[in-house]
């Protein structure tokens, strides 16, 4: 007899995340300016029966910017390739991709900013003249032969835009900044996502885990497994009180920070009396990467009010220090900038 073997919870999280995912504009909850945006520019290359022009999608991780360029695959019927910056390290990983794209194929490129400078270099002719230049040799016998590529679209994602080069960003006909979602556009979200999983969640327990995700799809959807985990252990209903006792066992306070976003505000009160502090030396002192607190907490905690970006650092808020229970020493970089 064969043995069913579990799925690993790490698989069972991306299986749970792709089913989830939103097929087409108008299943994509939110984003109302940049679904706009996309549809106007998808509709018109299909009017010229052209492929449609290069995407750049910037905003923090989880807000749908893999699902956006999937859509838009979807929706001008081309195929998707998938590649990331990171997997990018030489021109000549890009020269293959770029060199076995079929015509008017979408390019998705997750994590552009990191791709490697020699990539990017080559990107920047593939992308206008849809051909690339391959060296061949070394040193004075080096030579450059031009290989013509098909047609394709690029869609870049990037949690760091400020990171791409000005000639790599300009090559994108139309830049979508992904903003926080509102709690009553997650809760959209979370309903879609209950009624795929036949779930039932009381409405007050959706409003409340949607106030309670950070303004991020993604999280909201991860808390919600995290509810079903709970009332199925605990044979109870998803209600308020599994919502309750779910989030403050993963340590989700009241308005959605987590274990690290609360470490960064108490170093920046605790440590460096309210700010202003560096990025890096902030970064030091919770043992993150400067990367992860600049592209996942800090948009978030200065969205939320309690951290202000100031030319000399990082700076608590009051509603910041009110946030961890503190009274503020009325740091003066506060009065310096708010005057
Ligand atoms: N507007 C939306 N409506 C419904 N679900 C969404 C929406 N945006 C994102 N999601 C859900 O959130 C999850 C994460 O989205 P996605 O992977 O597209 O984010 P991302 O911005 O690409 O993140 P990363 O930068 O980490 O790759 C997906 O499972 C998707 O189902």
């Amino acid at each position: 007899m064969s043995e069913v073997m579990p799925t690993p919870e790490s698989e069972a999280e991306l299986a749970f995340e792709g089913a989830l995912r939103p097929k087409s504009l108008s299943e994509f909850v939110g984003q109302q300016k940049v679904r706009g945006q996309l549809q106007l520019l998808l509709h018109a290359a299909t009017l010229q029966n052209r492929t449609p022009d290069h995407i750049l999608l910037a905003g923090p991780p989880g807000l749908g910017k893999t699902t956006l360029a999937m859509i838009v695959a979807y929706e001008s019927g081309r195929p998707l390739r998938m590649s990331s910056g990171p997997a990018i390290q030489h021109a000549g990983d890009l020269a293959a991709v770029l060199s076995s794209l079929v015509p008017g194929e979408v390019l998705f490129i997750d994590e552009i900013h990191r791709m490697a400078r020699s990539a990017e270099e080559m990107l920047y002719l593939a992308m206008e003249d849809f051909r690339i230049d391959i060296m061949v040799g070394k040193g004075a016998g080096a030579t450059s032969i031009p290989l013509d590529l098909a047609p394709f679209t690029l869609v870049g994602a990037t949690t760091r835009s400020g990171l791409l080069p000005n000639p790599l960003r300009d090559r994108f006909g139309f830049t979508a900044h992904l903003e926080f979602y509102e709690t009553g556009e997650l809760e959209r979200v979370l309903a879609r996502a209950a009624e795929m999983l036949e779930l039932e969640v009381d409405p007050g327990a959706l409003t409340s885990i949607a106030s309670r995700s950070r303004g991020t799809p993604r999280i909201a959807n991860r808390l919600l497994r995290r509810v079903r985990d709970y009332a199925l252990v605990h044979r109870t209903t998803a209600g308020q009180e599994a919502v309750d006792a779910a989030l403050e066992l993963y340590d989700v306070d009241e308005l959605g920070l987590d274990r690290l976003d609360r470490a960064v505000l108490d170093a920046i009160l605790t440590r460096f009396e309210g700010g202003p502090v560096g990025l890096n030396t902030l970064a030091v002192s919770v043992g993150e990467e400067a990367d992860t607190i600049e592209s996942v907490v800090e948009p978030f905690l200065v969205r939320i009010g309690l951290l202000s970006r100031t030319p000399r650092g990082r700076v608590a808020t009051a509603a910041g220090w009110r946030h961890l229970g503190r009274r503020a020493a009325i740091p003066a970089a506060l009065f310096d900038d708010q005057l």
